[in-house]
């Protein structure tokens, strides 16, 4: 199960910051090896308080092995031509980091594995990310001799799309009737740098084709938008800004808002900092009945999701579809990074 991972004590900000710039994938820098410390440290107190504020650490990795844990007993009985079934997280920025796991499963005598992103939406910088550094550890023999496979997006699975739904409409259950259809819907992802958007990264239309599936789910019910939050850094970056959303809406007298997560599946500092103790309290500070729909974390029905679309890719890969989706196989049309070419002929060779 892949994703970035976050500190899960506060001591841990500093290297969770510093393998994140250090990631070229997500971050090219100039002098990387020098530049990406030295803004690491940097930003490391800042982001140590945000963690602090929100209890003292990530919930990613409780969450990512819960989630892994339960879709692994439902596999075993969808899907008992494979059974055993073991879950692994392999974090690119927090323990467990990718090098650990490889060395775990090369341990265990793992020979078949799914490298399956744990992010809805694909982006070069995230799954891509995640896939180039499995790549690298791969081919140097760390991990073993496995035969790999990948699922690398899933944002319009009826699974996933069902389970963000159910805890919008629990979430509208708590306003008022009369109050209920005026709501606003206001998904939110974590932005993109316009430079990445514009070299053909699928991440935005993927977001938006997310947001599409749960409001026809809920028959359109609601007014919505898509809008973007988390930016770094002074360049441009894919808008509209969640915290301006929140402001216009206010200011056009649209005060009942529900804010919804879109594009990470358990609650990390985007939610639960920035969402709920800046947006929210920005909100209520303007008038507004603000309120957020809850992360997928434990929902029954987003691990029942989970399961069925490794059962459906274990069916697929047995029927001879291959490792790799179709869509893997293309570079963003303005990719220049050579890892990402080496990475999509490996993995379509089953990590040979
Ligand atoms: C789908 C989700 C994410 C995308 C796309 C994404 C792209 C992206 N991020 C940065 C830079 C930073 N991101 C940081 C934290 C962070 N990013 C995501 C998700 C996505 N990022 C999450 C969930 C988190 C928080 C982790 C947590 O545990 O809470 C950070 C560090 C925090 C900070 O310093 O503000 C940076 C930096 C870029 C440049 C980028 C696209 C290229
Ligand atoms: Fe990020
Ligand atoms: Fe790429």
């Amino acid at each position: 199960m892949l994703n970035m991972g976050g500190p899960s004590t506060v001591p841990e900000t500093h290297d969770f910051l510093k393998n994140l710039f250090m990631d070229g994938d997500l971050i090219p820098l100039p002098f990387q090896r020098v530049l990406a410390p030295i803004i690491a440290r940097r930003r490391t107190p800042q982001i140590e308080k945000q963690y602090a504020d929100i209890g003292g650490g990530s919930p990613i990795l409780r969450y990512t092995e819960f989630q892994g844990e339960k879709m692994c007993e439902l596999l075993d009985e969808l899907h008992p031509e494979t059974a055993p079934h073991k879950n692994y997280t392999a974090f690119r920025y927090a323990n467990p980091l990718t090098t650990e796991t490889a060395r775990r499963m090369k341990e265990d005598g793992v020979r078949r594995a799914v490298a399956f992103t744990q992010y809805p939406q694909y982006s070069c910088s995230t799954t891509g990310s995640s896939l180039n550094e499995i790549f690298r550890r791969g081919r140097a023999g760390e991990i073993g001799d496995i035969e790999w496979s990948v699922i690398d997006r899933w944002g319009t699975h009826p699974g996933f799309v069902e389970a963000v739904a159910q805890n919008i409409e629990a979430t509208l259950s708590q306003y008022e009737p009369s109050k209920r259809k005026d709501v606003v819907l206001l998904f939110s992802a974590h932005s993109l740098p316009m430079s990445v958007v514009n070299r053909g990264d699928p991440y935005v239309p993927e977001v938006s084709a997310s947001v599409s599936a749960v409001m026809d789910r809920l028959g359109h019910s609601n007014p919505y938008r898509l809008v973007w939050q988390s930016q770094v850094g002074p360049s441009a970056w894919m808008g509209m800004q969640t915290g301006e959303a929140v402001k216009g809406l206010a200011r056009l007298g649209r005060k009942n808002v529900v804010l919804v997560p879109i594009a990470f599946t358990s609650d990390h500092i985007e939610t639960l900092y920035e969402i709920d103790l800046e947006y929210i309290h920005e909100g209520k500070e303007l008038g507004m009945d603000i309120r957020r729909a809850e992360s997928l974390n434990e929902s029954p029905v987003f691990i029942r999701a989970l399961a069925d679309i490794v059962t459906k890719h274990l069916k697929d890969y047995s029927a001879g579809k291959g490792p790799t989706s179709v869509q893997l196989d293309l570079r963003c049309p303005g990719c220049t990074n050579v890892t990402c070419a080496q990475q999509k002929s490996w993995f379509a060779r089953g990590g040979r």
